[in-house]
């Protein structure tokens, strides 16, 4: 198929690199001549993924998304879940009318609280059997390393979503299907603010008992707010839930897990956001997923516990104390 990749970050290159191994025709989209000169020409993102790696040399790379658009097949689009809709707005038209959109996102948006489906489907005016996702235990810097790794694709319309699986399945990449794409949204973005907890938990110096227990504690909260809002149950247990809450909050190369224990090690927001030097989605859609809880009458302490660290200040021993001096109650 021919497909673009809207984003030459971690994991727009790293996804780009799979659908060209897999036997696809891919360039990615970079708004940076630099990028795109070195990928087309040594073939690596030394910004991005680990050194040597190096991507396929069918691969390509352009600044030119409005001559991309019109002849892609597959339109996958991996930025930073807060600037999707300024960017793209922009090119609404352009999407040939039979493409799929596949979305990598993992965040939620500040001003309306929509994940990165609801904004694509928006702005492009997609139906939802034309809008994908994909989600999973998926550090980046393990694929571009071609090591084995496992993945979900969602698409409320189950022959695209086998379509799109076919199309990204590499030695490497094996992958499942759903047609639970809130569900998959959801579990992603709100695994990346559990992330940002175990990671203020370790670096204040916590160890297994209270990471296990903001995992658990967490994936009720995600597995809470998705029902609230149409998810399955089902796909919170799998590898784009728990899979993902793992891979991540285990990981000291997922960015929001290091963000997290950047904070927890008393660094400011901005020092942190500094020091982690990529996205770190959690840091952002926190907010809104905890707007989302509220607006569901979902209880949501683990998050509230990250918003009031991360952006309102918050001693987090202190709010380590408050969560403990709450009653018991039973266990959802
Ligand atoms: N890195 C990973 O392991 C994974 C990341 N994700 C998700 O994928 C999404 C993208 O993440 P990464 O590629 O890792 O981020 P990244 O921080 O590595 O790269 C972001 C890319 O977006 C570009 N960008 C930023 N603002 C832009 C703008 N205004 N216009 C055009 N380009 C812009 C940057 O130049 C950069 O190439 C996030 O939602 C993340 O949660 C999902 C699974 C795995
Ligand atoms: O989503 C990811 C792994 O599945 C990547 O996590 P980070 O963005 O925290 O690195």
């Amino acid at each position: 198929m021919r497909a673009v990749v809207i984003g030459s970050g971690a994991w727009g290159t790293t996804f780009a690199q799979v659908l060209a191994d897999a036997g696809n025709d891919v360039v990615v989209w970079t708004t940076q001549e630099a990028v795109a000169e070195e990928i087309n020409t040594r073939h690596t993102n030394g910004r991005h993924l680990p050194d040597g790696t190096v991507l396929p040399e069918t691969l390509a790379a352009s600044t030119d998304l409005a001559r991309l658009l019109p002849t892609a097949e597959v339109v996958v689009v991996a930025l930073p879940s807060q600037v999707v809709r300024d960017v793209l707005t922009p090119y609404a038209g352009l999407v040939a009318p039979e493409a799929v959109v596949v979305s990598l996102m993992k965040g939620v948006e500040l001003s309306t609280l929509e994940v990165m489906s609801q904004v694509l489907m928006e702005i492009w005016d997609l139906a939802p059997e034309r809008m994908a996702v994909v989600s999973g235990p998926n550090l980046a810097g393990e694929i571009a390393r071609r090591e084995p790794t496992t993945t979900v694709v969602a698409c409320r319309d189950d022959a695209v979503a086998h379509r799109i699986a076919e199309a990204i399945a590499t030695p490497y990449f094996r992958v499942f299907t759903s047609t639970d794409v809130i569900g998959l949204e959801i579990g992603g973005a709100v695994k990346n603010v559990i992330a940002l907890a175990v990671g203020i938990a370790e670096g204040m110096g916590y160890g297994y008992n209270m990471v296990a227990s903001i995992m658990t504690r967490g994936l009720s909260e995600g597995t809470r707010i998705g029902l609230a809002i149409g998810a399955e149950r089902e796909t919170f247990l799998g590898l784009a839930g728990v899979g993902d809450l793992v891979a991540t909050c285990s990981s000291p190369s997922s960015r929001n897990h290091r963000l997290g224990s950047y904070i927890g090690k008393g660094l400011t927001l901005a020092e942190a956001v500094e020091a982690t030097g990529a996205t770190a989605e959690g840091a952002k859609s926190c907010r809104p997923i905890l707007e989302l809880a509220r607006r569901h009458g979902v209880k949501a302490s683990v998050i509230a516990a990250v918003v009031a660290v991360v952006h309102e200040g918050r001693d987090p021993a202190q709010v380590v104390r408050e969560l403990h001096a709450r009653p018991p109650r039973a266990e959802d």
